[in-house]
């Protein structure tokens, strides 16, 4: 959602079956909270299909790309390295670091007395599955905690990007939609791009609450 950086999302490591959903949701949580690219794994087709399917019919732009050299891609990223873990840095403590190292500070945040914005730098966000190897905390240039508690990725990375962009993401815009949801106090409104009604009350025509079409997502509820 920025002109002259990207933020990328690394989902490190998936285990066909069981991480599926998870997988699908931090592509999905990528992609609503701003995040420009999601990287999966190459074993990791199906949630990527999905979070493509998502932003065909809702819109971007959102990158989906498959990989399977992950260690090389934290190793090579020419740009600044998040990883989020539990045992990391408090948030709220580095947010303001991290946007001042990829050039996101806002004026008063960055260049001290001068006021003058960093200059512009990718940023990789790096979330795990089961394991990260101990090379990934020693490439990090921050790791960072949401909370020192143990819980998701897509929590994690959901409120970091909320941290990153300031909550300017929730007010985005996005293109090549073919429909868009009405938000409303109670009802499930959806119109075409063009503001024709899809289905007055319905849930966008693919029955499922998250867009992502009932039987897409094989369930890994365990
Ligand atoms: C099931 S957890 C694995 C827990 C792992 N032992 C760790 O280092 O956080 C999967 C992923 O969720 C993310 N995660 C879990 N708790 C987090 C927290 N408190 N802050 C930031 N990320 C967290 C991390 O990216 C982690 O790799």
């Amino acid at each position: 959602m920025n002109d002259a950086r990207e933020v990328v999302v690394l989902r490190y490591g998936h285990r066909p079956g069981r991480d599926d959903r998870m997988t699908t949701h931090v592509g999905l949580t990528a992609r609503a909270l701003g995040a420009d690219r999601v990287i999966f794994p190459d074993n990791a087709g199906q949630s990527a299909e999905t979070v493509r399917g998502v932003t065909d019919r809702f819109g971007g732009p959102f990158a989906v790309e498959l990989r399977d050299d992950q260690k090389a891609i934290v190793r090579n990223f020419e740009g600044i390295v998040v990883h989020l873990t539990m045992y990391g840095e408090r948030v709220q403590e580095v947010e303001e670091a991290v946007r001042e190292a990829v050039g996101l500070a806002t004026d008063g945040e960055a260049g001290g007395a001068t006021g003058a914005a960093s200059t512009p730098r990718d940023l990789l966000v790096v979330v795990g599955g089961e394991k990260v190897p101990w090379a990934l905390y020693e490439r990090a240039d921050f790791n960072v905690g949401v909370t020192n508690q143990p819980h998701s990725e897509v929590a994690g990375l959901a409120v970091f990007l909320d941290r990153l962009f300031e909550g300017a993401e929730l007010d985005r815009e996005w293109a090549d939609a073919d429909r868009r949801v009405v938000p409303e106090a109670t009802g499930k409104t959806v119109v075409d791009a063009d503001g024709d009604p899809r289905e007055k009350g319905g849930d966008g025509g693919d029955g499922s609450e998250d867009g992502t079409a009932a039987g897409d997502e094989p369930d890994d509820r365990d």
